[in-house]
């Protein structure tokens, strides 16, 4: 499974070029591309490279690791976004958020000229849902009336607890995590959507329509999907 996730970190790094602003995921698998990354800045492979981090994660590694890091408000426009993801459907739809930071995450790479997926083919699935919850950031106070709320969509919603923290787990921004299991996400845009009106929803893990390019790692090598 590493060896899955550092060949296609290593295979996100030929579309990369001097002078560009990257967007950069959260999680296991994005963490070897940074690393990668910061290699290559500093053997002067790459040059003026500057990365937007999605997370405390990605910030703190981009900077140990020797990557350049600008925030959003500094930047004109993001040439390209690299990212990890919890599953994948066959239209490239995502979840993402198991590491708590889709909103910071989809901020970045909704607004990313490229968006390329990084994953292990554990991750394809038939349709969202089928393995996975949904991860949704929701301001604390509303945390009981949203769980309520979810099961008018038959989902069942978990208040997601913290490890080595007593009590929920607090995102970056400030902020509490349901993670709700649907039984079959028919229409991701749709639930998307219909997810981010429910008051006291700050965003939610469903990706529809915004990853151009998935690469897949498998026994057999490096795979790529595109929309
Ligand atoms: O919040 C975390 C993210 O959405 C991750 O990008 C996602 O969970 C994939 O992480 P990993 O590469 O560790 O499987």
């Amino acid at each position: 499974m590493e060896e899955m996730k550092r060949m296609v970190a290593k295979e996100a790094l030929k579309y990369i070029d001097d002078d560009m602003i990257i967007g950069l995921g959260t999680g296991s698998t994005t963490a070897y591309f940074i690393q990668m990354l910061g290699k290559k800045l500093m053997t002067g492979e790459l040059e003026d490279v500057y990365g937007i981090p999605t997370s405390h994660q990605s910030r703190l590694l981009a900077l140990e690791s020797g990557v350049p890091v600008v925030s959003l408000d500094e930047v004109d426009a993001i040439d390209l976004a690299i990212d990890g993801a919890d599953e994948v459907d066959p239209h490239l739809n995502l979840i993402k958020g198991r590491g708590a930071a889709l909103t910071m995450e989809k901020i970045i790479e909704y607004r990313a000229g490229t968006f390329i997926v990084l994953v292990d083919e554990s991750k394809l699935v038939e349709y969202l849902g089928q393995k996975m919850p949904v991860p949704i950031e929701v301001i604390p106070a509303a945390w009981r009336a949203i769980k309520e709320e979810l099961e008018v969509f038959n989902a069942t919603a978990e208040l997601r607890m913290g490890v080595k923290k007593d009590g929920p787990v607090i995102t970056d921004n400030g902020n509490f995590i349901l993670d709700a299991k649907f039984e079959k996400i028919e229409d991701p845009l749709d639930m998307e959507i219909e997810l981010n009106n429910i008051p006291g929803v700050v965003e939610n893990g469903i990706f529809a329509d915004i990853a151009d390019i998935v690469l897949v790692g498998t026994k057999d090598g490096v795979k790529r999907m595109e929309r």
